[in-house]
């Protein structure tokens, strides 16, 4: 018997870290993550493992589960009252929330900023707004499967 739960945490957050070595800019000093359950804290684990950030930034919309988030952790994390402040001037942003409206829009975002969008992967479910998905440069690991799943990538229309 194996937890699926607990290698789907630690496969997906591999996965947007290798994304981030091949295409973040090339001085990344502040990582922000969106959402504090179970993904923004594989994906937090390796992220600050693998890379050098000078700065972490965590926002959820419970403010309390942030502040969980943040009291597991040894290292500070920065916990924000908004998307905009916890993503303005971030070089990586990992989306990891629930979300079925989107929450992070393109004028927030430094330009050239990495974001690893992982939340919204059901085709009616959204983490970016349509601007941000049409001035993004959009990668993938399945055409196929992203037009099948990802809300962001079918409700956009990019
Ligand atoms: N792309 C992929 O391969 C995978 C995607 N996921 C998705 O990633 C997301 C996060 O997964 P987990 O951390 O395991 O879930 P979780 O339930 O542990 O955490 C969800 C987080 O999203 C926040 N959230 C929920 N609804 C929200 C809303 N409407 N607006 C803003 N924030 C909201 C919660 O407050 C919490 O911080 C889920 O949508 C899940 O389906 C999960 C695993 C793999
Ligand atoms: O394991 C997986 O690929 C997923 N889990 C939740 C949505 C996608």
């Amino acid at each position: 018997m194996m937890d699926g739960e607990a290698i789907t945490a630690i496969r997906t957050a591999a996965v947007s870290a290798i994304s981030a070595k091949l295409l973040r800019p090339l001085v990344s000093d502040v990582l922000c993550i969106l959402g504090s359950g179970q993904q923004a804290r594989s994906h937090y684990d390796v992220f600050t493992k693998i890379f050098k950030f000078k700065e972490v930034r965590v926002w959820s919309r419970r403010r309390e589960m942030c502040e969980r988030f943040v009291a597991d952790l040894e290292e500070p994390v920065v916990v924000c009252r908004s998307v905009r402040d916890a993503v303005s001037g971030a070089d990586v942003i990992v989306t990891v929330t629930g979300a079925t409206e989107p929450i992070l829009r393109a004028e927030w975002i430094k330009s050239g900023a990495h974001i690893a969008a992982v939340g919204a992967c059901r085709p009616d479910w959204r983490e970016l707004d349509d601007v941000l998905m049409r001035e993004a440069l959009v990668y993938v690991d399945s055409r196929d499967g992203a037009h099948a799943e990802s809300g962001d990538i079918i409700l956009s229309g990019v």
